[in-house]
């Protein structure tokens, strides 16, 4: 990570754990809104307003996080309005790196070798973890936010100008059952799968694991329409498809969350699959990246021998692309 502006030798991609070995995850420094007029958004400064091609988004396709922003801008038909970059989808010592792996960028604004120079290009005394998504001005050279959450609602809401849309990720009449799903799905499921990858007591693993396959019974049992909240797609169903998506390939094995695979829930296959079929959402989903990236976290796969299976899941994304 970067302590004031320089990169750490002792940096580790295991991150934070608490006294009793749970994974803590680092909280987002960048909060500025791209708005239709550039008024000032919820957090940070304003100045960012909505423009077609003035924004450029940096994702590695291994990440859940950098995943929600990709549907978000596939689905409210942001792509030509805003060009992304790819990382390579392992981790260097100095954490995401560009260029090389098949289907990652250069950076193309700075020919940066890591994400990391682009923190002390927005901020010379950066502390912290060097994350994707990160959404970087191309007019400014500013980073403007790098909270996932964040990005996602404002390519619901700041372009509809330009690009409208009949499609509303975080509807209004919807924002208190949303507000209250959200942090279940991030603590138990998003970040929860972590928590079980990354402990360092059992105690911490159990309470993780537990946590996840809770959630994952209760979503089957939820589950009646096509979506969480009935029939409307909303970003609370990105955020649940991210990690159910990678669940079966990635999590499964590497994180240790195998009591279960998605593919041994009925319903929760098919909303994964009826999410994977929206259109453009296949094309976020690389699963190469993904199984390269997770079988690669050297402290929890010191060789990095990815496996060859599941077969179920190369099965269902030849079937949908
Ligand atoms: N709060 C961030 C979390 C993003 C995040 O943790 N990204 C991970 C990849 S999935 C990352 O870039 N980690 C690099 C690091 O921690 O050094 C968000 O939701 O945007």
């Amino acid at each position: 990570m970067l302590i004031d502006g320089k990169w750490t030798k002792d940096w580790q991609p295991v991150q934070k754990s608490d006294k009793d070995g749970r994974f803590v995850r680092q909280t987002s420094s960048f909060r500025n809104w791209i708005t239709p007029d550039g008024a000032p958004g919820p957090t940070g400064e304003g100045g960012f307003e909505a423009e077609a091609g003035r924004y450029r988004l940096y994702v590695a396709l291994i990440c859940p996080w950098a995943s929600r922003t990709l549907i978000a801008r596939k689905l409210k038909g942001l792509e030509e309005l805003i060009p992304i970059t790819v990382v390579n989808p392992t981790m260097t010592d100095q954490g995401w790196s560009f260029g090389g792996y098949p289907g990652a960028d250069e950076d193309p604004l700075f020919g940066s070798t890591y994400i990391h120079e682009l923190y002390t290009r927005a901020d010379p005394h950066f502390s912290g973890r060097a994350t994707v998504p990160a959404l970087w001005d191309m007019k400014r050279n500013v980073m403007v936010n790098n909270e996932s959450a964040d990005i996602v609602r404002m390519f619901d809401t700041a372009f509809e100008h330009m690009v409208p849309s009949d499609l509303r990720l975080y509807p209004e009449d919807l924002h208190e059952e949303i507000d209250a799903l959200n942090p279940v799905i991030y603590d138990t499921l998003n970040n929860g799968v972590y928590k079980a990858g990354f402990a360092t007591t059992q105690e911490a693993y159990d309470e993780a694991v537990d946590g996840v396959f809770e959630t994952l019974d209760n979503l089957e049992a939820r589950l009646e329409g096509d979506y969480l909240f009935g029939d409307r797609f909303t970003e609370t169903d990105i955020r649940t498809f991210v990690t159910l998506i990678r669940f079966d390939a990635a999590y499964h094995g590497i994180f240790k969350t195998n009591r279960k695979q998605i593919k041994d829930y009925p319903r929760l296959s098919a909303y994964m699959e009826r999410i994977l079929r929206l259109p453009g959402v296949i094309d976020t989903v690389n699963m190469d990246h993904i199984t390269r990236g997770y079988y690669s976290i050297k402290a929890l796969n010191p060789n990095g021998i990815r496996p060859t299976g599941p077969a179920h899941v190369g099965a269902l994304l030849k079937a949908v692309s």
